[in-house]
């Protein structure tokens, strides 16, 4: 089964929610749990054994874990491992790009199923131009992988590029959406190809209909809403998988609260698609 296909019946099955897991030192210390690679793993194990069944996916955020070294690296192999086993899809935020050859590095790294760290799908930047990304891009396609590209960030200072015209007018935001839905053209449900687009943007006038996933950051920690999501995405919302890390884990360490507050996110997003 393709990525999309997978996250799809996921998206039906579980609710379009995917829980971020950012291990920040202040959490850790709120659960109880030193900043050290011990606390880490400690805190991501317990958050995905916690989650896993609640969301459609989790969605680890790599600059947690690089941060404790190469501990902190072993401990992301085990979490994508559990999550995994677990049956539970993970989209790895690493927000990679480079020249085309350093990027088949990276899709070797996360997108082949032989390697160590490999995932469902992996968070990438378009900004050396989209076509840097083609061999994540083919990668991914060869082994049912997905791909999240970087559009409209739910940052303060993402539209000072994104929001910029390029020389046919369109904006850098508009042309990335575009090559993502190129990317889907072929794919008769919902394509593998997704576009990171914040709960946080205000108004967008882009066309947000990629024929695959939008991984929609910003809700909760930074401010955007489930409201926020219906009005932005419009009929859009049904490709919609919210992503909430911070305020989701902030109900921990307790590992039936942790779940049964993911399941009350994931009911509220799914409801969003109903309306
Ligand atoms: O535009 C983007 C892209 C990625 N992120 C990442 O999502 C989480 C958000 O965490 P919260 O605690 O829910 O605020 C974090 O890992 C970011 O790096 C994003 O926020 N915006």
């Amino acid at each position: 089964m393709t990525f999309g296909a997978r996250l799809r019946e996921a998206m039906d099955n579980r609710g379009p929610l995917c829980v971020g897991i950012d291990p920040h030192p202040a959490l850790m210390d709120s659960w109880g749990m030193t900043d050290s690679a011990v606390g880490l793993e400690r805190f991501s194990m317990s958050a995905v054994e916690a989650l896993a069944g609640a969301a459609a996916a989790v969605k680890p955020q790599s600059a947690f874990f690089e941060r404790h070294g190469a501990k902190g690296i072993a401990v992301l192999e085990k979490v994508i491992g559990a999550a995994r086993d677990l049956g539970t899809l993970v989209v790895l935020d690493v927000k990679r790009g480079d020249i085309g050859s350093t990027a088949q590095a990276y899709a070797d790294a996360y997108l082949d199923p032989t390697s160590p760290l490999a995932v469902d799908a992996i968070t990438a930047s378009p900004f050396l131009g989209f076509g840097s990304l083609a061999p994540m891009i083919e990668t991914a396609r060869a082994h049912g992988a997905g791909v999240f590209v970087l559009a409209l960030t739910s940052n303060p200072e993402g539209p000072e590029v994104q929001h910029a015209r390029t020389a046919d007018g369109r904006t850098v935001a508009g042309t990335v959406l575009d090559s993502v839905a190129s990317l889907n053209a072929d794919e008769d449900g919902f394509g593998s190809f997704g576009a990171v687009v914040g709960a946080t943007i205000g108004e967008t006038r882009e066309n947000l209909d990629v024929n695959g996933p939008l991984l929609v950051p910003g809700i909760g920690a930074q401010g955007g809403t489930a409201d926020d999501v219906r009005r932005i995405f419009g009929p859009a919302v049904r490709n919609v998988l919210a992503s909430s890390s911070r305020e989701i884990l902030a109900a921990g360490p307790d590992p039936s609260v942790l779940h049964a507050t993911a399941l009350e996110a994931a009911r509220s997003f799914a409801a969003l698609a109903d309306t």
